[in-house]
């Protein structure tokens, strides 16, 4: 990936327990599982590494308990982490005095749980202006940037409405609308959809795609489901007891899982609605190019069925519209019949 790094953090742990600090120096940063038992301590993120660059969804996956909110509470600094480095934009985290990183929170930040946490008094509009009233910015400003931002979400003509007056799906519009309004510079989401019903948790993951289009940020994301990690990830972090198992594209979690209780994830998932035509296409290019296009990022299970019917090959565009190499009906049908595709 070419972009740069946005935030990174380099041996991250957080102990809950009686003597954290205390605890991890005594077992050099490399305590036994029996060692938390034994002390009455909980690892709940255990010497996480990684980069976020400008523009990534970079989902965070995990059963219940693995470590995802704490990692992100941690990320965001609504807890110390124990043990660690982070950087934003190459400027230490956990140096900024308080009143910095206060700041940086509010200016640089965004954040969307999945609670929607919105003020039962106030109406949408205000709701999404909150942040913007904290800043200081007059109401008249304030008001028009909500406005945009809750027509961004589809939400024209709600913006009188009281939160119990919306759904559940048009509260968290509302959320997403809110903490967009001081134009983060990372994106925090945190189980944003997990309390919808699936059709709607659905569209929202839609729009939500749709909105990325448009404004690029760099995100974080967490979620349990795997089948929304995989729809809405650049790249999946997997935890397990704290621990990051597997950093990967989605392709690779499912096709080249690191462990077992990464393929557990993946198990279910049809090869081809993760492998995309670039991932199998041929490189070496044909003296006559074949007249059907396809898109490198394209899903196999959205080019299968016509290739199917019409039984040609297909020439593999990159996002340049550069050719990047040929699908040839022998590989797709391998690759969505034939189990392995290397
Ligand atoms: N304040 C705390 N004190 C002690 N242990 C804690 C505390 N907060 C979290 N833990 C423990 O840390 C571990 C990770 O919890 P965390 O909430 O980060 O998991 P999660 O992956 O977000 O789970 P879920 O998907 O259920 O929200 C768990 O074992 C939890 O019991």
């Amino acid at each position: 990936m070419n972009m740069p790094v946005k935030l990174s953090c380099r041996g991250l742990w957080k102990v809950f327990g009686p003597r954290p600090h205390a605890f991890l120096e005594r077992h050099d940063h490399r305590p036994a599982e029996a060692d938390f038992a034994a002390s009455h301590h909980v690892g709940a993120v255990r010497d996480v590494s990684f980069d976020v660059h400008e523009g990534e969804i970079l989902v965070i996956m995990g059963l219940s308990g693995s470590g995802k909110s704490t990692l992100i509470r941690c990320l965001t600094r609504l807890i110390e982490p124990t043990a660690g480095r982070m950087e934003f934009e190459n400027r230490d985290l956990l140096k900024l005095s308080r009143v910095e990183h206060l700041r940086l929170r509010r200016d640089k930040l965004g954040m969307v749980f999945q609670h929607f946490g919105l003020l039962p008094h106030r109406t949408a509009l205000d709701n999404v202006a909150f942040p913007l009233e904290v800043k200081g910015v007059d109401k008249e400003a304030r008001r028009a940037i909500a406005r945009r931002y809750l027509s961004i979400v589809g939400l024209d003509g709600k913006e009188a409405f009281y939160p119990r007056e919306l759904s559940g799906g048009q509260k968290q519009r509302v959320g997403i609308a809110r903490s967009l309004t001081t134009d983060p510079e990372i994106w925090f989401l945190d189980e944003p959809f997990s309390a919808l019903d699936p059709l709607i948790r659905r569209d929202l993951q839609d729009e939500f795609l749709k909105l990325q289009k448009q404004l690029h940020k760099t995100i974080i994301f967490i979620t349990h489901d795997f089948s929304e990690a995989l729809r809405v990830a650049d790249r999946i972090a997997i935890m397990k007891d704290g621990r990051i198992i597997q950093l990967d594209t989605p392709e690779n979690i499912v096709l080249r899982p690191a462990d077992g209780y990464v393929a557990r994830f993946g198990a279910d998932t049809p090869k081809d609605s993760v492998l995309s035509a670039g991932a199998i296409a041929d490189t070496a290019l044909p003296e006559r190019l074949p007249p059907r296009r396809v898109y490198d990022h394209q899903k196999l299970s959205d080019i299968a069925p016509d290739m199917l019917l019409d039984g040609e090959d297909r020439l593999v565009l990159d996002a340049a519209d550069l050719p990047a190499g040929i699908l040839t009906r022998r590989h797709l049908v391998s690759a969505v019949f034939g189990g392995r595709t290397s």
